[in-house]
């Protein structure tokens, strides 16, 4: 029988399938932060059962992090909290973490990567809906809840429903203004943030073949914004170059047994998906989202939408109070839209490659005025490669701040956030009311319309400052 990528990992990982009860299947990967695994720990140790694989097992601190000011006592009682109790956890199980000052230090979803620890094919699990990401490698990656981080630490299995697999395929080619983002955008834009929802998605086509391994981590993170409980892209050339010689990579002759069974990976010619969807990437305009759920999003060149403009009731509403909510009135150009501050970092796009095409946007410019623009690496890494290229110094030439690698403003936990009614342009991947503060007001986009709308102070049509 013909088989989808993901029908291969899931039948090469299936432990045992009883009548009448979830399947059970395999885990070689656990990823781990602050937020979600300290009850986990809590009720291994009340069980006194031991982790099972503890170098199944790569862990770090990013949501509740600082970034600026590290070697200062954290202030928030609950941060500083979760931050230790972190490190305990991990010190007591023999736990590989990334701490607040180790120089791998930085965002779970950028980090992981960065040392090879992902592999195609694998199943790998965390505490985080983005866990997604790692499915840009060909590995099966998803988020799961705390509960379900207590049963992987102790078995290194996880009951799971089988999925239905989607494949967007996106064909032709992007232009050179828009990215991975934009594609992330415009498919939540089209499909709806439940589109995906009981599937798990494959992305092809030549779009996504011409994709770095950033773009497509970029793309695979927010298929959890598409409603999909996962995002793959097959293994290719780029995915192994990727991973050669990273630490946690297969090393001799074990590189070439892995390969091996990666290119085994890819769907097979003519393998059935239950539903598939086609974008063409040539009309795909840089995206920015308008309210306050990531569907809620149109091309830089549009305006905001009139409720009147859905013919269903449901998004008729949403619509409206997305709109009270953002502040918006219909039809009003999204190039009139003044910004407050903006954010570059993120799982979504806190990579050198989206620091290397945002300080090509901000070199030589300066943040307008009354606008504050904060640049956050996903990981120290990023960070000094950014610094060794000089983009740091184009940031802060341009009047950017220079901070430290965490989640920040993604979510604001850390005490990096929005006041009431202050509005963002923000390359993260989530809108929602409060997300970067209590009555924050989010538009998501990509990291070089960030930079251009710093500039602004309004989002700019990047495809017109040429
Ligand atoms: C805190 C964590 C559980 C959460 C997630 O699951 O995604 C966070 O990372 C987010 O992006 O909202
Ligand atoms: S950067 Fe944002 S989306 Fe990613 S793990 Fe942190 S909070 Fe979640």
């Amino acid at each position: 029988m013909k088989k989808t990528m993901y029908e291969k990992i899931w039948d090469s990982h299936l432990v045992v399938e009883v009548p009448g009860q979830a399947p059970l299947i395999y885990v070689d990967r656990h990823l781990m932060h602050e937020v979600t695994s300290p009850q986990a720990f809590e009720g291994l140790r009340l069980s006194g059962r031991p982790v099972r694989n503890p170098h199944s097992i790569l862990a770090t601190m990013d949501h509740c992090v600082p970034t600026k000011n590290r070697h200062l006592p954290i202030a928030d009682p609950i941060a500083k909290k979760q931050i230790e109790v972190m490190a305990e956890n991990c010190l007591e199980n023999g736990l590989n973490l990334y701490d607040m000052k180790n120089p791998n230090n930085g965002v779970i979803h950028v980090v992981v990567p960065e040392h090879g620890f992902v592999h195609p094919g694998m199943v790998v699990v965390c505490g985080d809906s983005h866990t997604a990401t790692h499915g840009a490698f060909g590995a099966l990656a998803f988020g799961i809840g705390t509960s379900e981080v207590e049963h992987v630490m102790a078995t290194q299995t996880l009951p799971q429903q089988k999925s239905k697999t989607m494949l967007i395929q996106v064909n032709g080619k992007l232009s050179k203004y828009s990215s991975a983002k934009d594609i992330a955008l415009a498919i939540v834009g089209k499909i709806g943030t439940a589109g995906g929802n009981g599937h798990v998605i494959e992305y092809a086509g030549d779009a996504i073949k011409e994709l770095s391994m950033e773009g497509r981590m970029t793309l695979c993170n927010m298929a959890i914004e598409a409603g999909a409980r996962a995002g793959l892209v097959a293994p290719d050339e780029k995915t192994y170059a990727y991973l050669q010689g990273k630490e946690f990579a297969p090393k001799g002759a074990n590189w070439d047994l892995a390969m091996a069974y990666w290119q085994s990976l890819p769907s097979d010619e003519g393998a059935v998906f239950d539903t598939v969807i086609t974008l063409d990437a040539a009309d795909i305009a840089p995206q920015v989202s308008w309210g306050t759920s990531p569907e809620q999003v149109v091309g830089v060149n549009g305006s905001v939408p009139s409720p009147d403009s859905f013919d269903n009731e449901g998004k008729r509403k949403a619509c409206e109070s997305a709109l009270a909510y953002m502040g918006l009135t219909p039809n009003t150009k999204m190039t009139d839209i003044a910004i407050d501050l903006v954010f570059i970092g993120s799982c979504t796009n806190g990579r050198i490659e989206d620091f290397r095409i945002a300080a090509e946007v901000a070199k030589g410019t300066k943040v307008a005025a009354g606008v504050q623009a904060i640049a956050v690496p996903g990981s120290y890494h990023v960070k000094s490669q950014a610094e060794a290229e000089g983009l740091d110094k184009i940031f802060l030439d341009a009047g950017w701040e220079w901070r430290d690698p965490g989640c920040s403003m993604c979510l604001a936990m850390n005490g990096d956030e929005l006041t009431k009614g202050q509005r963002s342009a923000s390359t993260s991947n989530r809108n929602f009311e409060g997300r970067q503060g209590k009555g924050g007001r989010t538009h998501l986009v990509s990291p070089a319309m960030a930079a251009a709308a710093a500039a602004a102070g309004h989002f700019v049509d990047i495809r017109e400052l040429a």
